[in-house]
């Protein structure tokens, strides 16, 4: 069976003191869950004391992104190496939010993907389509090259235990809408279908498929309960440990 995987992505918010606040409410809030695995993204600035607020807890840490170079002239980026140091457990690849404002193509998101498993670090790779693609009939496909951009040529070993996927339809990120149960499923089912092609039936079924876009305390349940669903990327519900927490609970409650 699948562990579910709640994972708060914080993107552009939270000083570093109001991380390391935030970091210690959640720290406190989850103490006592067993079956989730919770992780965290803080931004790159309040990273490194996130990770000592989290030391020896229940709470896992990822990073927003990363560059795929190891060093050099690439000014506001972070290697591999650098998030490494300070115990990234997770890397965010491919989130539509860099693909749409910061020139992240399927070729970049692989690149990303190969360096930050070549390192030790798991990936959350983001997927997922915008309002016009779905509505002109192109979702599958738009998802098709997405996934198989950024797994080529990743391992059967790394895709069973390194990689967890995030489906964010883009029309429900911040959008306050969420994709319906069953229109959330569907996509899914048919995400899952596509690893079964690229790595057979057993990683297909072993591998964690996360939704995002505007999942909240209210929605979780519904949402974690159709069986290709296993966890959220939350972006608003998780900058306050309370609302994080809530979604956790449901996922607990399974
Ligand atoms: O990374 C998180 C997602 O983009 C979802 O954001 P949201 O929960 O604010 O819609």
């Amino acid at each position: 069976m699948r562990q579910y995987i709640i994972a708060g992505n914080w993107k552009m918010n939270k000083t570093v003191s109001e991380s390391v606040q935030l970091a210690s409410d959640i720290v406190a809030a989850v103490k006592d869950v067993k079956k989730t695995e919770v992780v965290i993204a803080p931004t790159y600035l309040a990273a490194a004391k996130v990770a000592d607020v989290i030391k020896g807890s229940n709470v896992k840490l990822a990073i927003q992104d990363i560059h795929w170079k190891d060093q050099g002239a690439f000014t506001g980026k972070v290697s591999v190496d650098m998030v490494k140091e300070i115990g990234a457990d997770y890397i965010i690849i491919g989130h539509s939010e860099q693909r749409q404002y910061f020139h992240e193509t399927d070729e970049t998101v692989n690149l990303k993907v190969k360096k930050t498993l070549a390192a030790g670090i798991k990936v959350i790779i983001c997927i997922g389509e915008t309002l016009e693609q779905r509505e002109t009939g192109v979702l599958k496909e738009v998802l098709g090259l997405q996934i198989k951009g950024a797994l080529a040529g990743v391992s059967a070993e790394d895709a069973d235990k390194n990689v967890v996927l995030a489906y964010e339809p883009v029309w429900a990120i911040g959008t306050g809408k969420t994709a319906t149960d069953e229109q959330a499923e569907e996509v899914h089912a048919y995400i899952r279908s596509l690893i079964k092609e690229i790595y057979g039936e057993k990683i297909a079924e072993d591998m964690r498929i996360q939704y995002g876009g505007s999942m909240k305390g209210a929605n979780a349940a519904g949402l974690l309960a159709q069986k290709d669903i296993d966890g959220g990327l939350i972006g608003g519900a998780g900058l306050k440990a309370d609302t994080f927490k809530a979604i956790i609970d449901a996922a607990e409650a399974k």
